[in-house]
């Protein structure tokens, strides 16, 4: 179970920081050894103030660990071929880390895996960034010798996942008056990118689109909708329009009942439950929009069903042959992609991890 990860607890922030700064695969610094320390650093007392004002920590990992739990008991028994079946959560910038996790395999002496990326959408960011790290752990024998891997890459459009979503824009659309919900436009927002990295070809924003689409298919279209984008970083370019700025537009239009959708993340995040829940949400309110947070995915039974539908499916197809260790879409690097690893990764997943 790949993902991001977050602080368990606000005195983990700085770690999860620095581990985050210090990947040149998200933020590419110059001499990153010594400025992504100086920049973790300046920047743990404002994060480390919203995971304080979240409730103490992000539940992220909380979450993954049920979800996966979840999973591997739904697959046991629709997928009985493969049982028993184990769930290990890799973190990129929290613990468990993927060398935790690799550890644990190697002990357990797990001899097939699937790397399974929690991110719905694929970004050489997030997911790229994590099949990187897993590559140099699995390259060094950490995860033990001759295991046999697979990746299920990106899955932003699996139905499952898409019924999940829309449920959950339907129970926050219930909360409005009947006669006048139509008009209650769906704001789906997604955690934003810098556009260098839109305009090497990473394909993330036309992912995000295609959920987007599904859902509104499956919802019927019932109501208006936007995709906008959230949480940039730094002074950069980045993709919009943004989330708080949309906001204030709709107020402006005088559409003042809103639904806000998170639709890249699967669990709570300081981006749900600190810039949406406590600064997106007041700004509308203060602006007479009557507004609605739909929830994320979290324990859905829904969506962990999907979860493992995604997994039995992949399961059966790669023994029966009929798809390889990885998608031909995996295979294919950002036509402006200009990283090593990206290359070596890829061949090496492509060869089942050898
Ligand atoms: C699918 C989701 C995400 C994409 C794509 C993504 C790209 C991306 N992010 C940064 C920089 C930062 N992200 C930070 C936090 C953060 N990012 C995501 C998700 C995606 N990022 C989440 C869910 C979180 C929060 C974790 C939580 O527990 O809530 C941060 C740290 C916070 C801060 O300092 O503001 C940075 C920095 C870049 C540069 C990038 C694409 C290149
Ligand atoms: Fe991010
Ligand atoms: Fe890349």
């Amino acid at each position: 179970m790949l993902n991001m990860g977050g602080p368990s607890t606000v005195p983990e922030t700085h770690d999860f920081l620095k581990n985050l700064f210090m990947d040149g695969d998200l933020i590419p610094l110059p001499f990153q050894s010594v400025i992504a320390p100086w920049i973790a650093r300046r920047r743990t007392p404002q994060i480390e103030q919203q995971y304080t004002d979240i409730g103490g920590g992000s539940p992220i990992l909380k979450y993954t660990q049920l979800q996966g739990d979840r999973m591997a008991a739904l697959l046991d028994e629709i997928h009985p071929e493969t049982a028993p079946h184990k769930a290990y959560v890799a973190f990129r910038y929290a613990k468990p880390l993927t060398d935790d996790a690799a550890i644990q395999m190697k002990k357990d002496g797990v001899k097939r895996a699937v790397a399974f990326t929690q991110y719905p959408q694929y970004s050489c960011s997030t997911t790229g960034s994590s099949l990187n790290e897993l590559f140099r752990q699995g390259r060094s024998g950490a995860v033990g010798e001759g295991v046999e891997w697979s990746v299920i890459d990106r899955w932003g459009t699996h139905p499952g996942f898409i019924e999940a979503v829309a449920q959950n824009i339907e129970k926050s659309l219930a909360k409005f008056d009947e006669a006048s919900r139509e008009d209650v436009v769906l704001l789906f927002s997604a955690h934003s990118l810098p556009m260098s990295v839109v305009n090497r070809g990473d394909p993330y924003v036309l992912e995000v689109s295609a959920t987007v689409a599904a859902v509104m298919d499956r919802l019927k279209h019932s109501n208006p909708y936007r995709l906008v984008w959230q949480s940039q970083v730094g002074p950069s370019a980045w993709m919009g329009m943004q989330t708080g700025e949309a906001v204030k537009g709709l107020a402006r239009l005088g559409r003042k009942k809103v639904v806000l959708v998170p639709i890249a993340f699967t669990s709570d995040h300081i981006e749900t439950l600190y810039e949406m829940d406590l600064e997106y949400v007041k700004e509308a309110e203060e602006l007479g929009i009557e507004v609605q947070r739909a929830e994320s995915l979290n324990d859905s039974p829904v969506f962990i069903r999907a979860l493992a539908d995604l997994a039995a499916n992949h399961l059966r197809q790669y023994s029966a042959g009929s798809i390889g260790p990885t998608s031909l879409q995996l295979g294919l690097r950002c036509p402006g992609c200009t990283n090593a690893t990206c290359a070596q990764q890829k061949s090496w997943f492509a060869r089942g991890g050898r």
